[in-house]
């Protein structure tokens, strides 16, 4: 289930909210201009999937979503889980490249077809840490200060949507906060 936990900027020990009530998950972040919505998860394996099959599967959706808000470029990020030193050396590279954090010059929207990830949004003087599951299509701004974990043993397959033909770019703010605050497997602990 889908996870909100809200703290101060400066203090990361203190937890203003965690609720896993979808209604008031989307209100809180609706009123940051954050939208939640849900999808319904259409592959119970999508790991057996390649990406190309992946997007024909939500093709509808993601017709949609370009059409609304204006997207020219989509693609699948993922990760599933393989019992390799290799694999888990990719995913600990990949992991680092969204874990400081940064901002965008368009909206960040991402599908969940699979797994999980766990979004932290830094807005105002608080940090709203998102832990996205399968089914989730979180919208956020441009221009919101935010940092991604795929946690220690990713699992998730993503669907981007991109307004620019350049794809992913981040702007970092060389700000030092994202690592006073929990992780993804800190957030959900056992839980899978
Ligand atoms: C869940 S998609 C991979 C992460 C990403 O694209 C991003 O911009 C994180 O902030
Ligand atoms: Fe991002
Ligand atoms: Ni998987």
């Amino acid at each position: 289930m889908t996870l909100l936990q809200i703290m101060p900027e400066d203090a990361p020990d203190r937890i203003l909210l965690r609720t896993r009530d979808d209604e008031r998950i989307v209100a809180e972040l609706a009123e940051h201009g954050v939208t939640l919505r849900r999808w319904p998860v259409l592959s119970a394996d999508p790991a057996a999937l390649d990406d190309q099959a992946l997007l024909d599967l939500y093709r509808d959706r993601i017709e949609e979503v370009c059409a609304r808000e204006g997207m020219t470029l989509v693609d699948i990020a993922r990760l599933h889980p393989e019992p390799t030193e290799e694999w888990r050396e990719r995913a600990a590279k990949a992991r680092l490249t969204f874990l400081e954090e940064h901002r965008h010059g368009e909206d960040e929207v991402r599908f969940f077809a699979h797994g999980r990830g766990l979004f932290t949004l830094h807005l105002g003087e608080r940090v709203f840490a998102v832990v996205c599951e399968a089914g989730d299509l979180l919208s956020v701004p441009a221009g919101v200060r935010h940092w991604f974990d795929m946690g220690e043993c990713p699992d998730f397959a993503a669907i981007r949507f991109f307004q620019e033909e350049d794809g992913w770019v981040g702007d970092f703010t060389g700000a030092p906060i994202a690592g006073r605050f929990p992780r993804l497997d800190e957030l959900t602990g056992s839980e899978r």
